[in-house]
């Protein structure tokens, strides 16, 4: 099952799922220069914004301002997340490459999300599918809750083996398995991921965790040793689903590009000019980061040893 390929697939979501959750809005021109210069550094996709509703999500409601205003690199994939036929009518127009669609493993936590079921979401979204396929631009579908549901609790391995089918069906090649709030632990992590490419070995997976129980590096070793190797990750670990009870911030990019670096992966990105744009968030969001590594440095950025050393005989 394992692939033991040494590349790794790093997908910056900071500006969408991180910015989602800020209580200040953030300049829309600040949110193009994160963006451009995330688009610097080496990632395979960034998710750039949402196509939501802007009552629901008021911090992205400039989505398509951003969308036409950023700097596109080649080699870069640009998603944005969509959650209804309304969104996707939107994102089209702003020619994006991968439509991000997003339900939920539990009926609970869909509602409280997306304020429809489950199977009104998935209708909506099949319409998306129809109206997309064939076209250049690529579907992802993301499956909140996958790991556990905070209002639910444990969401069964057969739920989200029955929803992937019902993407499958559909047409739908890219699946990423989320880790809403940080409920997933690695055992877990590699039962999920090996049934699921077991199941649809032509799907391209994802995994998008949040580091709401300090499990997030942990459980990106373990999907790797199940053969995932495909990442979303936040800039500074910042995120949350803002409907989501107990959200808090993702899997933090360069903590994981730093630790997948040691470990021989090679992840593609620049973790040097990756630390330049991380340092610049705290001012632009109005309070401190997750980012372990903007705080400690590399392992390996070394201190001036205190000056008595130099006595001790
Ligand atoms: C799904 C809806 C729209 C339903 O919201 P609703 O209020 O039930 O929508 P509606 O269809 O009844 O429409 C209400 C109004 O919204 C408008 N509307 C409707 N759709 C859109 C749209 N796309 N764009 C712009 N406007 C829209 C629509 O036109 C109408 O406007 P009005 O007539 O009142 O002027 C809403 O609940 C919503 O936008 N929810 C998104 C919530 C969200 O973004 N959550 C965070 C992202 S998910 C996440 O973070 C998890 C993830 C992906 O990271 C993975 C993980 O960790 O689990």
């Amino acid at each position: 099952m394992a692939t033991h390929s040494k590349k790794v697939f790093m997908q910056e979501v900071a500006t969408r799922d991180g910015f989602q959750n800020e209580a200040q809005f953030i300049a829309t021109e600040d949110k193009v220069r994160v963006v451009d210069a995330l688009s610097l550094c080496g990632f395979a996709k960034i998710e750039v914004t949402s196509f939501t509703s802007p009552k629901a999500i008021p911090a992205l409601r400039d989505a398509e301002d951003v969308m036409h205003q950023i700097k596109r690199q080649p080699g870069v994939e640009y998603t944005v997340l969509v959650p209804n036929v309304r969104g996707a009518e939107r994102a089209l127009s702003c020619g994006i490459d991968e439509a991000n669609l997003v339900m939920s493993m539990s009926e609970t936590h869909n509602r409280s999300n997306l304020r429809m079921t489950r199977e009104q979401s998935f209708e909506q979204l099949r319409q998306v599918v129809a109206a997309i396929s064939g076209s250049r631009v690529a579907i992802n579908i993301s499956l909140s809750t996958t790991f556990g549901c905070p209002m639910e609790g444990d969401v069964s391995e057969d739920e989200v083996m029955r929803w992937l089918d019902r993407f499958a069906d559909i047409g739908v090649k890219r699946a990423t398995l989320c880790d809403t709030t940080g409920m997933a632990y690695p055992s877990q992590v590699r039962s999920m991921a090996s049934r699921a490419q077991q199941l649809h070995p032509d799907m391209a997976f994802t995994m998008h965790f949040h580091n709401t129980r300090s499990m997030a590096q942990a459980n990106a070793l373990a999907s790797l040793s199940a053969g995932i190797n495909r990442f979303d990750a936040s800039l500074g670990g910042i995120g949350g689903c803002p409907y989501a009870p107990g959200a808090s911030g993702n899997a933090c990019t360069e903590d994981m590009v730093h630790m997948l670096e040691l470990e021989g992966f090679d992840t593609g990105v620049d973790l040097n000019k990756l630390l330049e744009v991380s340092r610049t968030l705290p001012t632009l969001i109005g309070h401190d980061i997750p980012s372990q590594l903007l705080k400690a440095g590399p392992r390996l950025a070394l201190h001036p040893a205190p000056e008595y050393t130099r006595d001790v005989k």
